[in-house]
């Protein structure tokens, strides 16, 4: 174990995080090698073809990093979920009632392009394996993003993933009732090759042993009620929650990365919203790219996305590749 954090900005602002805490810092910090050797005693070690079926899940993925991150981190969250369904078993027998057991959240919040819904689709498959967990369902908080007509109609569109851009309430009600056990809830779906909400789709979580909720806005408060109503935080929903961390140069490298790549991908098929991009020159592409990220996405990551990184129980903090270089575990 060691506290000793590295890096460039936000790295700094991690480490002040304990530096000004001292020995009263939230965090437990664990360089990548202490960390893998948690997984130890993990008593199913991965087969070639699993691991080839989550590499499969994103080609760039490294087969170190799953075993070496994720798979401790699969084992921790495993502890976690059977610690609580135990404590559900207690109340249960406390007050002499019979109920179904409630799905276990995880949220999984960060910056656009740090890597969420890689994280939260290897998360999933590697939850799934484990005894007690089989289904493990996944949803993305982008399906709430307010569809494009409402947000040209608010003056929203250069706002896209910002606060005011979520129907944060029908969020809250969808965790709401999932967290009540309720049967067959459903959750809208977005596209970012329509770059749209889609309209009569959804996906449906039927009571799940687990359910992943992914997005920039997992950790994010609401403002106080003028009426003096108290309104729950998305958060408030989560038995666990992970925040994923980068350098902002990174970031931006990243997001560029996969511009570029859906160039010349999915934007060349005519009906995506980007189409009209992958005519570009490769210079105008990169430009195009640097300045949606620093017109939108970085002023939404520095406004409201990383102020709610100490929210988190749990924070990996990538370097160059997307390798995590140290996880940050909130002291219980
Ligand atoms: N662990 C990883 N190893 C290598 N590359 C990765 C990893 N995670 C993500 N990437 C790459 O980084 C980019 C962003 O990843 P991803 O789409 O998972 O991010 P996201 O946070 O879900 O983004 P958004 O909020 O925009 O949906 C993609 O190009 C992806 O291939
Ligand atoms: C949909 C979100 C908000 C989050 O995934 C993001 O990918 C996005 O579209 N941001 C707006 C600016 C952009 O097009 O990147």
């Amino acid at each position: 174990m060691s506290r000793r954090p590295r890096g460039g900005t936000a790295g700094r602002a991690l480490k002040s995080i304990a530096a000004t805490n001292g020995e009263l810092s939230p965090y437990r910090v664990f360089r990548r090698d202490d960390w893998a050797a948690l997984r130890a005693d993990t008593p199913q070690p991965l087969q070639e073809r699993e691991i080839e079926r989550l590499r499969g899940l994103n080609e760039r993925l490294s087969t170190e990093e799953v075993v070496e991150i994720y798979l401790p981190l699969s084992r921790l969250l495993n502890l976690y979920v059977r610690a609580t369904q135990r404590l559900f078993e207690a109340t249960q027998n406390f007050l002499g009632t019979a109920g179904h057991k409630v799905p276990y959240v995880i949220g999984v919040a960060g910056s656009v392009a740090v890597g969420k819904s890689t994280t939260a689709r290897v998360l999933q498959a590697l939850l799934a394996r484990w005894p007690g967990t089989p289904r493990v369902d996944l949803v993305t908080t982008d399906g709430f993003l307010y569809p494009n007509a409402h947000l040209e109609r608010e003056g929203l569109m250069e706002r896209k993933g910002f606060p005011e851009s979520f129907d944060i309430q029908s969020l809250l009600r969808f965790l709401a009732r999932v967290k009540a056990g309720e049967p067959a809830v459903r959750a809208p779906l977005y596209s970012h090759f329509v770059y749209d909400v889609l309209p009569d789709t959804t996906v449906t979580v039927d009571r799940p042993d687990i359910l992943i909720v992914e997005g920039l806005n997992v950790l994010q408060t609401s403002r106080p009620p003028r009426d003096g109503k108290a309104i729950p935080f998305v958060s408030d929903y989560f038995d666990f929650s992970i925040y994923l961390d980068a350098e902002l140069d990174e970031l931006e490298k990243w997001y560029v990365q996969r511009f570029m790549t859906l160039r010349e991908t999915a934007f060349r098929d005519p009906g995506a919203y980007f189409h009209r991009f992958a005519s570009l020159s490769d210079e105008a592409a990169v430009e195009t790219a640097t300045g949606i990220w620093r017109r939108i996405n970085l002023p939404n990551l520095l406004e409201s996305i990383q102020p709610t990184r100490q929210r988190a129980d749990l924070i990996l903090k990538k370097g160059p590749d997307h390798l995590i270089e140290e996880v940050w575990l909130r002291k219980l």
